[in-house]
């Protein structure tokens, strides 16, 4: 079975998976950005935001989804459990708000890049903006967070707005739960 872990940054993704990491100790556990070799450079240049093109931000995350599929998940999804922190879903929701390239490209550079292979279930960990606006505030922002909660909230709607285009069954949690409320409603959301 592969999962994704979806949010906006300080949703929670990490947390949770690591707790499922406890559960599951034979799973792959993996990311997008940064999974392979390669992808962890590319992760390098993504978030330093450096890229003014925004086409050009989204066809690097598409390198590292593509990157991901070969060394990643193809190599597992017939034999292990994969649990993704993030997916294509964010690779569309991100790209979304900009409104630069239309929907349906970007659906099809998706497909082309993950060979049509995405997560089984994905979960939304959905924040609050009080909740995200204390979250950022208790960390160092890197290039994407520093353009602050509205884009952030925005993400999040796009989110489930990329779910449906991609056709990929999104369960929506609340995200200010205790953690272990959490881990318990996407175990039994899994089972
Ligand atoms: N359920 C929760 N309740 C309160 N705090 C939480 C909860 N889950 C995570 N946190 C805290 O929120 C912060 C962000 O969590 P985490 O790093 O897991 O988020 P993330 O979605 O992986 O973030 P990013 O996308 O920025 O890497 C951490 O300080 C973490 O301890
Ligand atoms: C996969 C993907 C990610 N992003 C953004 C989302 C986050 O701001 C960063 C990744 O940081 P994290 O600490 O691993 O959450 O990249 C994106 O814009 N497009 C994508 O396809």
């Amino acid at each position: 079975m592969y999962i994704a872990i979806e949010g906006i940054d300080t949703a929670g993704k990490s947390t949770q998976i690591a707790a499922l990491e406890n559960r599951f100790p034979d799973a792959v556990i993996t990311k997008e950005p940064g999974a392979t070799e390669l992808g962890k450079e590319i992760r390098e240049l993504v978030l330093s935001a450096r890229a003014k093109s925004k086409k050009a931000e989204f066809l690097l995350f598409l390198a590292d989804r593509a990157e991901h599929l070969k060394e990643v998940i193809e190599p597992n999804i017939d034999t292990k459990m994969i649990i993704s922190d993030r997916s294509a879903i964010s690779g569309v929701a991100y790209a979304l708000i900009h409104n630069e390239i239309a929907q349906e490209e970007l659906v099809h550079l998706n497909n082309f890049a993950t060979n049509n292979t995405y997560p089984e279930k994905v979960f939304l960990l959905q924040l609050t903006k009080e909740e995200l606006e204390f979250r950022l505030s208790q960390k160092e922002l890197d290039g994407i967070e520093l353009r602050g909660s509205e884009y952030l909230l925005g993400i999040q709607n796009a989110i489930i707005k990329a779910a449906k285009l991609l056709n990929i069954e999104l369960i929506t949690i609340d995200a200010t739960q205790s953690i272990e409320s959490i881990t318990e409603e996407i175990l039994t959301n899994i089972n």
